[in-house]
């Protein structure tokens, strides 16, 4: 067996050696995520849940800020509550110290039982009937030391399979420059080493010149926990094989072969069917994911009490090492090390700060009281029982110097789209200490839609509309970095640039949603409907934008001056439309406002015949764009929007809803629009050349072929 097989789900062997006696059926597996921010922990998480079957799989989320963004976005609230489990709210600390309480508390109601969850039975099969659940995720904050909280897993009672620590592939080298980042891979059995696709390639793999970069990235984590399994993905796509103790329903089906009576999947690490790690191409995502269709059971048999003590000596093991010192940052440019490199140095700086971790050492997260811990030499501490004074020291250490400001937009009013754009691009990218900030957020531009927002990594930016809202709307955002003062300041202009702008144009949302659709309608009869066209420079930069993105013939102008749901309509007829397009918000746009209108709706074209998803396009041009030019000269924020695809004439049926990009227009001249215009063109540019490279190729391309030739 080869090294990396051996060190993935360790549980799974020391059950088989232990099994046979002293059954106990209610221990619920767990696996810790972990890894630093903005790494893909999240992402990562959804795919497992996506996934998972009819596993029952509960989900703890751990967030530092007091806004739980984390579980608005895997939705752990309601995955635990289909699965009759408490939600709990770990939010506003850190579960491997200042909410460790808290945590335990979460871990013993989902340990006991519920009536209904017991009589359900389990959909995972085996062992585990009994149990409430089949398994238990556990997602850490981005700053936390997972150390203590596989302990603390034990101690309740669970059996620890894995410590999966993700790495993001193109920030991985500044990321482990962080203390906590690397003692986060240090405890790890497997490492997903995520955001592949940003290391040149593109989308569809990991290829190109970043494999090098790559490649050397995995060294480094090898070298820093020998024996760790590295698996490559883009968006936390593995096989569930590679991070929970489960085999494919299908392979269940087939009788044990090995000597021992362990399951297939046991002889090679429970790679499992399909990609198998170290994947390289979208082509193997579906036998990836194939095992979904026929779900996945639990691997192993019950475990022994005994086989939770074997289990957890590996962490013990790794943490008794000292912490490697960080590999030397790449040399690919981005943002930089936000915090010192040298331990050593912080303790200079920091020494005799109190480092307490009772209830309420909130390590400066969340409160705006933001204050650092004592600073002390990054060595982890043999033997934690043994010495567990040394080990709070080096805990604080591995959690100094990360400050977060959250921030709820309570009030009923929605945050203005456009004043959120030129907050980002002006002021969010170009502020260095900032390492992570996240946000769910409600858009006067279009009410009836939550938007999910995320800067990571080497500041690049996603805003995405999710579905509609299912509780009362309301913005909240989260900011993340290494200046105490810094994130103030951020949290300070979100509330007067972004939040206030809105509210000082619409009225309050008493009786959002019914009262507001009156209100449009009412409105659209009277023939107040058309969208005003900004004024001045501001139509003339909108008006310039139309034209240079039109003008690309991989492009579509879908709607400009007008708010989102503008665009919804013209999704459903399918139909170009020119300038000062009047459709109506979903409800939200009676309001006015000038900035209201400098808006530009687009999409890549597709090509459903030559395989050309414009849905992956248009998603790829948010993140690629707002990544390479939201912080230049020619600032811009592009959002991913959805439309409802047109419904068939002939079939009557509703194509699958499309996404589509919606430009804020920042800009305030025409010279402004012409650089923005410039920017998102290059960076769309190698996007739309790569999807559309094959095409010209494509012997199926007769008439454009033909229409070439007679053209010469
Ligand atoms: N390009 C690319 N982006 C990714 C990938 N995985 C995740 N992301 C994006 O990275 C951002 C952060 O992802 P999350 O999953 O929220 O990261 P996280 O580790 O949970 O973040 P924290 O909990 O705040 O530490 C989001 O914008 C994701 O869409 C990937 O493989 N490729």
């Amino acid at each position: 067996m080869s090294g990396a097989d051996e060190v993935n789900l360790y549980a799974r062997y020391e059950a088989r050696l232990l099994s046979g006696h002293s059954f106990k059926p209610t221990i619920i597996p767990a696996v810790i995520i972990t890894g630093f921010l903005g790494s893909g922990k999240t992402t990562l998480v959804q795919h497992v849940l996506r996934n998972r079957g009819s596993l029952r799989i509960a989900v703890l989320v751990n967030e530092v800020g007091r806004v739980d963004v984390d579980s608005e976005l895997v939705n752990a609230k309601q995955s635990n509550a289909a699965l009759g489990l408490p939600a709990a709210d770990l939010s506003g600390g850190c579960i491997c110290c200042s909410r460790s309480e808290d945590l335990a508390a979460a871990l013993r109601r989902l340990r006991a039982p519920p009536a209904a969850a017991a009589a359900a039975g389990g959909g995972g099969g085996g062992a585990a009937a009994a149990a409430p659940c089949d398994y238990l995720l556990v997602e850490t904050s981005g700053a936390a030391d997972a150390g203590p909280l596989a302990e603390a897993l034990i101690d309740a009672g669970f059996r620890l399979d894995a410590v999966v620590a993700v790495v993001d592939a193109e920030a991985g080298r500044e990321a482990l420059q962080h203390p906590v980042a690397r003692a986060q891979v240090c405890c790890a059995d497997v490492v997903v080493l995520n955001k592949c696709d940003l290391l040149a390639g593109g989308p569809r793999g990991c290829g190109g010149g970043g494999l090098g970069a790559l490649s050397d990235l995995e060294d480094a984590l090898s070298d820093m926990a020998p024996g760790v399994r590295v698996v490559r993905a883009r968006y936390g796509e593995v096989p569930l094989t590679t991070v929970l103790d489960v085999v494919p329903v299908e392979a269940a089906a087939a009788p044990p072969t090995s000597a021992s009576g362990a399951p297939e999947g046991a002889a090679n690490g429970g790679g499992g069917s399909g990609g198998g790690e170290g994947f390289m191409s979208h082509e193997s995502m579906p036998s990836i994911t194939a095992a979904s269709g026929g779900g996945y059971r639990l691997a192993s048999g019950p475990l022994t009490a005994d086989g939770l003590a074997v289990g957890s000596a590996r962490h013990t093991k790794r943490r008794a090492a000292p912490l490697p010192p960080s590999p030397a940052p790449g040399s690919r440019g981005g943002a930089p090390p936000a915090a010192p490199a040298d331990p050593h140095e912080q303790h200079h700086h920091h020494h005799g700060h109190s480092h307490g971790h009772g209830r309420g050492d909130g390590h400066g997260h969340g409160n705006g009281q933001a204050h650092s811990h004592a600073q002390e030499p990054s060595t982890l501490v043999p033997d934690a029982h043994a010495a567990a004074h040394a080990h709070a020291h080096a805990h604080a250490q591995l959690h100094s110097g990360f400050f977060t400001e959250s921030l709820v937009a309570a009030g009923g009013r929605p945050c203005s789209l456009v004043a959120f754009a030129e907050f980002v691009t002006r002021r969010l990218v170009r502020e260095p200490a900032l390492l992570r900030s996240k946000g769910v957020l409600w858009f006067g531009e279009r009410r009836q839609h939550r938007f999910t927002f995320h800067l990571s990594g080497r500041r690049r930016v996603e805003l995405s509309q999710e579905g509609p809202w299912e509780g009362p709307p309301a913005s909240s955002i989260v900011f993340i970095g290494t200046d105490a003062a810094a994130m103030a300041a951020l949290r300070q202009s979100f509330e007067e640039e972004v939040v206030r702008a809105e509210a000082a144009e619409s009225a309050p949302a008493a009786g959002w949603g019914e009262v507001e659709v009156a209100e449009a309608e009412a409105e659209a009869e009277a023939g107040r409907g058309a969208e005003a066209v900004p004024a001045g420079g501001e139509a003339a930069a909108v008006a310039v934008l139309a034209e240079r993105i039109a003008g690309n013939d991989k492009m579509e102008v879908l709607a400009t001056g007008l708010p989102a749901a503008g665009a919804q309509a013209m999704g459903a007829s399918g139909s170009s439309r020119g300038e000062g397009g009047s459709s109506r918000d979903d409800g939200g746009s009676s309001s006015g406002g000038g900035g209201r209108a400098r808006l530009v709706a687009f999409t890549t074209r597709s090509s459903p015949l030559h395989g050309i998803n414009g849905e992956e396009l248009n998603a790829e041009l948010v993140r690629r764009a707002n990544a390479e030019a939201g912080g230049g000269p020619g600032r811009l924020l592009l959002a991913g929007v959805t439309a409802p695809g047109a419904i068939s004439a002939v079939t009557g049926v509703q194509a699958r809803d499309r996404v589509q990009s919606l430009l804020v227009v920042a800009a305030a001249s025409p010279e402004d629009a012409e650089l923005q215009a410039a920017a998102l063109l290059a960076a769309a540019e190698p996007i739309l050349r790569r999807a559309w490279g094959h095409v010209h190729n494509c012997k199926c391309d007769v008439a454009g072929g033909m229409q070439a030739l007679q053209s010469r």
